[in-house]
């Protein structure tokens, strides 16, 4: 049992106090979003009551308040991440478009026929079908780096695949399908002796601990605001300033520019050159909100409390028949992807759901680690810090129930 207080940090986060189904709702969803706690609620609506402006060139009271709550997020951002200045912030719509973005801008300009880009074979398809889509314009391949059964990426292999012609190894800090926690810094160390860029998909790790891009030394680190209990359709592009500087525009329009004529087009500076059109300023405004909640937060405890929960549950798991984890690596954050003898992922949520508990099923947009594994998908429980005890309790007893339903 943790000393963190969980029932104060619920108090924070009104959608966790309803019925579903007859029942208090368990959220164990966490892995596909995270919920929102009352702070950044009312960030984002505070902003459309009485800030709501467009930014930057603003001649008014209005845009002036607007573009320094905008600015000011990206500039806490740049401080959660360490990074060096906030003009390497760049926002996007999530992780998936900060993906798509490295891999047209970079990609195009840096790879050429012969070239290989290395992905893993857990990859969430955001990092691994950008990639396909850079191989196929420039004539470089992709190829995956292989992983084991209990879901780690082979060090052994990735090292020998590694040779002067790979330019790019892109690979998730965390598997959203499994929970692995990837060796990244030894992934980088190993990427950069042959002289190969790393892009480090940090959508499933950002919520659970403190990220340092500068100690990690990644070329790129993206994740999206969605999963650290922030708005979704914000996401964070991270990366090295002279990256970036060198890297083509991704969308042309307002903001991104310098001069336009019809003679030719200068571009803005760093961060406004990838940022196209009007942004998500409230989204902004509300990112910045979620890290100001989470800097009020013992990160360290909630971690902990995290972890009690995931060992909690997979000793429970592993004292349920019928059951079989799917992710058994030593290093893991609190993601319990498992399946009922016999029975479709999707029909165990569905009786889950009919007793109030979430999960997610499926795939988990990562189907070639499930064509490797030879199963439909998963069903997929994973925790946050505002989860409890009891609610591990709840989600047994309803698997325990859907079992009576399912053989
Ligand atoms: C590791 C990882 N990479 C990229 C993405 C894509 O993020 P956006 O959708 O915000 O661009 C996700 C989303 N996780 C999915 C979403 O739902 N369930 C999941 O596990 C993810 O977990």
């Amino acid at each position: 049992k943790s000393g963190f207080d969980v029932e104060r940090i619920r108090a924070d986060f009104p959608i966790l106090h309803q019925q579903v189904n007859g029942q208090p709702l368990v959220y164990l969803d966490n892995a596909a979003t995270t919920q929102k706690p009352e702070q950044v609620i009312a960030a984002i609506s505070d902003y459309y009551r009485t800030d709501n402006s467009n930014v930057h060139r603003g001649a008014h009271a209005l845009a002036d308040r607007a573009t320094v709550k905008f600015e000011a997020a990206r500039e806490k951002v740049a401080q959660f991440l360490n990074a060096p200045a906030a003009k390497q912030i760049i926002w996007t719509r999530g992780t998936t478009e900060s993906i798509n973005l490295v891999a047209a801008s970079w990609g195009k300009a840096n790879l050429k026929p012969g070239d290989r880009i290395l992905v893993s074979a857990m990859e969430h398809h955001a990092n691994i079908v950008p990639w396909q889509f850079a191989a196929q314009a420039t004539g470089a391949t992709l190829e995956p780096i292989p992983v084991d059964a209990h879901g780690n990426i082979n060090m052994l292999a990735f090292d020998s695949m590694l040779d002067s012609h790979v330019k790019m190894v892109a690979v998730g800090h965390v598997s959203n399908a499994m929970g692995t926690i990837n060796p990244i810094e030894k992934i980088i160390t190993l990427a950069h002796a042959v002289g190969a860029r790393v892009l480090i998909d940090g959508a499933q790790a950002v919520s659970h601990w403190a990220v340092d891009v500068q100690k990690l030394n990644c070329d790129f680190y993206v994740f999206s605001a969605h999963k650290l209990f922030g708005p979704t359709g914000l996401g964070v592009l991270y990366g090295k300033e002279d990256l970036l500087n060198s890297m083509p525009p991704y969308q042309g329009g307002g903001e991104m520019i310098e001069t336009v004529s019809f003679a030719g087009t200068t571009f803005n500076q760093l961060p406004y050159k990838f940022e196209a059109g009007t942004p998500d300023i409230a989204g902004a405004i509300g990112l910045g909100a979620a890290i100001d909640y989470l800097n009020a937060l013992d990160r360290v405890a909630a971690a902990e409390h995290e972890q009690a929960l995931l060992a909690y549950a997979e000793e429970k798991a592993r004292a349920t028949s019928g059951l079989t984890l799917v992710g058994t690596a030593p290093h893991k954050t609190s993601v319990m992807s498992f399946l009922i003898d016999g029975a479709h992922p999707a029909d165990v949520g569905v009786l889950l759901d009919k007793q109030g508990v979430a999960v997610r099923t499926g795939n988990h947009c990562a189907q070639p680690i499930m064509d490797q594994f030879a199963i439909p998908g998963t069903v997929r429980a994973s925790f946050s810090f505002y989860n409890t005890f009891a609610e591990v309790d709840r989600l047994f007893a309803a698997i325990e129930k859907a079992k009576t339903f399912l053989v």
